[in-house]
Order: structure tokens, then C-alpha cells, then sequence
């Protein structure tokens, strides 16, 4: 059954994701104030708004107002954490369960996920174990969550110990993602959005890499053209991968991209990505997927213009590619032991065979792996 609005958004776009429970990631402006639009998704009467510090004061009440005035019998709630990766923790996962008790949430309940991947990640996880699994919509409002985090089902808390340790595959009923929100992002963190857009072109596709350096500066100046554009080719890669692979038993792993480095970063510095010195999720992925290409290159399996040519693209839009100083190769690499790709065998990396051709390798030695971590 599909979800699909009926009516399509105004200058907007419909992606539709296949498999066992499709549904419609719909992109465009002004998509917070329908309430028709997200009160479509909700099935029975209790929803709980949940959003973080820096997105709440901004857009909870437009999204609260417009419900209301499209279910006037809907009991709404709202939860707001502490905005930061810092806080995708266990300790806030346990406060949003007790908020949906508190609510007395029945299993036609729905979580309403308003804000960034920390948010969807987090709400997402507790819409997929309170009472076993009720529904989450995912409101997304920063860039990355657009492209990224609220469309394919992965949700989950990190640990000290690693990222994304302890989550479900819970699809969302429905995406709807309000592009004007983007007029409040911060621009580091516009820029790690653009991290997870340049990701697509790296793995499936290297005419979306040359169209993204055509259009960096565009992109970096918020034009609506070519933002709306980025938006869509990003859900269309994604939808196209998780509606083949929802649960990653095979290709979603290319995915990973950039990531088993990127998160072994994230997890070394100890998360606290914003407004102190370390690397948020998006700055620590372009990170690691330098890092994967010049590993691939010393592999001999990608040519070295390649790599050289996606690092530049990198820094050409205002992301960090080189690894922080202050973090010892032999760390990182004990931290991947812990990544989800690992398996009996070893570590399993997310590398390319040059632009536009993501692949899966088994049996990387750790020498490679710490010859690239050690080149400056
Ligand atoms: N589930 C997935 O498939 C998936 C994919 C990619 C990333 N992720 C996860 O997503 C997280 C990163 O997401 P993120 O980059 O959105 O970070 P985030 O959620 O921390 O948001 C970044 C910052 O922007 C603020 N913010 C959000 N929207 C805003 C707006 N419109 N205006 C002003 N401020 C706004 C937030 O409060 C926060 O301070 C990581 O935890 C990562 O692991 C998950
Ligand atoms: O959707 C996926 O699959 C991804 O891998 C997308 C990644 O950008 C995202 O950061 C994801 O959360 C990483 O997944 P994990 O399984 O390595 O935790
Ligand atoms: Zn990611």
C-alpha cells in the first residue's frame, strides 16, 4: 500500500520507496505547515513530537498548530532533547520512552521525528521498540537528514564504545522534508550534508561528482535550484538502494562509504561534534571517504587521480580531509574491530574501483589500513 499524499507538493517532489512497507519521501517548501500532509501518515489518536533544543524553539509549534488544525481529536506531546551527537545516547532514548508512557501511547501511536539525524536516529529507535514497533514519520531538517539519515529505516543510540551500537531497521511511514527549513541551518553543518550528497556520486555514479563540482559554489550559496536538485538525486540513489536492500544483507553496505573510518573518528573524539574541536558526522565521513580512496589506491584497486579528484571536490565544499592530529592510527583501527561490517572473518571496508564504483572488500590487512592512517 502506498502512502502517498494525494495531492503532490507545491514545486515539489514525490521519491517513492519500494519493498515490504513503502512509503513516499516527499520535498518541498512550506511541507511543515501541512498539517493534511502529515496527519495522512497517523493512524490513530496519540503522537509524540519529538525534536531537539535548536530545532524545537524554531519549528515544533508550526508543526503542532497545523496537526491540530487537521486532527483537532489528535493528542499530541512533545519531547525535546539536547541538540548534539553527545546526546544520541541510551540515558535519552530511555527519557523519549518514558515521555511516549507518558503519553499513553497505544500501538497506533506515531512518533513525529522534527529535526536532524540525531533526532530521526534516536525517535526512530524508540518508535521501533515501544510496544514492539508503532509508526514514525520523519520530518527532516537539516540537510544530511534530507538526503540521508530519515530515509531507509536505520535507526539507533551510539555507545561510548562505537557508533550506531544498539538500533533497529524500522522504515518510516512517511518523509516529509520542508527544504525552507534549510534557511536556519548552520553553514558547517549545510556543509555536512553535502558530505552524504557527494557520497552518492563517489559509490554509484561519477557524472553526479562532475555535476556536483559544476554547481559547488551553487550548493554552498543555498541556490533553491540546485539544493531541491541535490535533495532529489540523493533520496532517488537511496530509495533505489533500500528498496532493494532494506535490511543491508548485500549493496546498501556501499552505503558505508567513507564510514568505517568516519565513525571510528566520531567515536574516538568522543562525539561532541558541534561547537568544539572535533568533527561531526558529515565533516568525519568526508574524512573517511578520503581515507577509503587512498586505501583503495594502495590496494591497487583505483586509479590515484581518483582519490586526489574526490578530495578536492571535499575541499572545495568546505569539508575537513585530513585526519585530526590528535588521533592515534592504532586507536582508530582498534575501534573499527567494532563496526557493523566486521564479521568472523575481520574487518570488511567500503572501497571503490574509482569514481562512481563502490565496493565491498573482505580481508584488508590492518598494515594497509594504518599506512593510510599514518600519511599525513
Ligand atoms: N539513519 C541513517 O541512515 C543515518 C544516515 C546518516 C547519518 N545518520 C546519523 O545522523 C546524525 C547526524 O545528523 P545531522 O548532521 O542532521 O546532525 P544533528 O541532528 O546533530 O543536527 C545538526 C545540528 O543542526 C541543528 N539543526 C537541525 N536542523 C536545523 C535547522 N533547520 N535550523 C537550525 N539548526 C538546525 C541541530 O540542532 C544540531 O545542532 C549522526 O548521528 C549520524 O550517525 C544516520
Ligand atoms: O543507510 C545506510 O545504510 C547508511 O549506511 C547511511 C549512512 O550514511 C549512515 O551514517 C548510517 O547510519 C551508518 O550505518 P551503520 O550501520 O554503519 O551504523
Ligand atoms: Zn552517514
Amino acid at each position: 500500500m502506498s502512502l502517498s499524499h494525494p495531492h503532490p507538493p507545491v514545486g515539489g517532489r514525490v521519491i517513492e520507496v519500494g519493498g515490504e512497507a513503502p512509503y513516499a519521501i516527499t520535498v518541498g517548501q512550506g511541507l511543515l505547515h501541512d498539517g493534511d500532509r502529515i496527519a495522512h501518515a497517523l493512524r490513530g489518536r496519540h503522537a509524540l513530537l519529538v525534536s531537539d533544543s535548536h530545532v524545537a524553539p524554531l519549528y515544533a509549534q508550526i508543526v503542532e498548530q497545523a496537526l491540530h488544525a487537521a486532527r483537532p481529536d489528535l493528542v499530541l506531546a512533545r519531547w525535546v532533547m539536547p541538540a548534539g551527537e553527545q546526546y544520541k545516547t541510551l540515558v535519552q532514548y530511555g527519557a523519549c520512552l518514558d515521555a511516549l508512557a507518558q503519553l499513553g501511547a497505544t500501538r497506533d501511536a506515531c512518533v513525529i521525528a522534527l529535526g536532524g539525524g540525531v533526532v530521526g536516529d534516536l525517535a526512530g529507535f524508540a518508535a521501533a521498540s515501544w510496544m514492539r514497533g508503532i509508526d514514525c514519520v520523519q520530518l527532516p531538517t537539516t540537510l544530511l537528514a534530507m538526503v540521508d539519515s530519515s530515509v531507509g529505516g536505520k535507526t539507533a543510540v551510539d555507545l561510548p564504545q562505537g557508533k550506531n551500537l544498539v538500533g533497529a531497521f524500522h522504515p518510516p511511514r512517511a518523509v516529509i522534508a520542508d527544504t525552507t527549513a534549510l534557511h536556519t541551518l548552520p553553514d558547517r553543518e549545510l556543509r555536512a550534508g553535502l558530505a552524504e550528497v557527494a557520497k552518492y556520486g563517489a559509490i554509484f555514479d561519477r557524472q553526479f561528482l562532475a555535476w556536483l563540482e559544476r554547481h559547488s559554489r551553487d550548493l554552498l550559496a543555498r541556490d533553491d535550484a540546485a539544493m531541491a536538485e541535490a535533495i532529489a538525486r540523493s533520496c532517488e540513489f537511496k530509495a533505489d538502494v533500500v528498496s532493494r536492500d532494506p535490511y543491508e544483507r548485500g549493496h546498501r553496505a556501499l552505503l558505508n562509504f567513507g564510514h568505517t573510518f568516519g565513525h571510528a573518528i566520531e567515536a574516538e573524539q568522543g562525539y561532541a561534534g558541534v561547537g568544539r574541536d572535533a568533527l561531526n558526522h558529515g565533516e568525519a565521513v568526508a574524512v573517511g571517504m578520503v581515507l577509503a580512496a587512498r586505501l583503495s589506491t594502495l590496494l591497487g584497486l583505483a586509479p590515484a587521480e581518483d582519490a586526489t579528484a574526490l578530495e578536492s571536490l571535499l575541499a572545495t565544499l568546505g569539508l575537513p580531509v585530513r585526519l585530526p592530529e590528535r588521533l592515534a592510527p592504532a586507536a582508530l583501527l582498534a575501534r573499527m574491530y567494532l563496526d557493523k561490517k566486521a564479521d568472523a572473518q575481520g574487518l570488511r571496508f567500503v572501497l571503490w574501483g574509482g569514481a562512481g564504483e563502490g565496493r565491498v572488500v573482505a580481508g584488508v590487512p590492518d598494515d594497509a589500513v594504518l599506512a593510510v592512517l599514518r600519511t599525513p
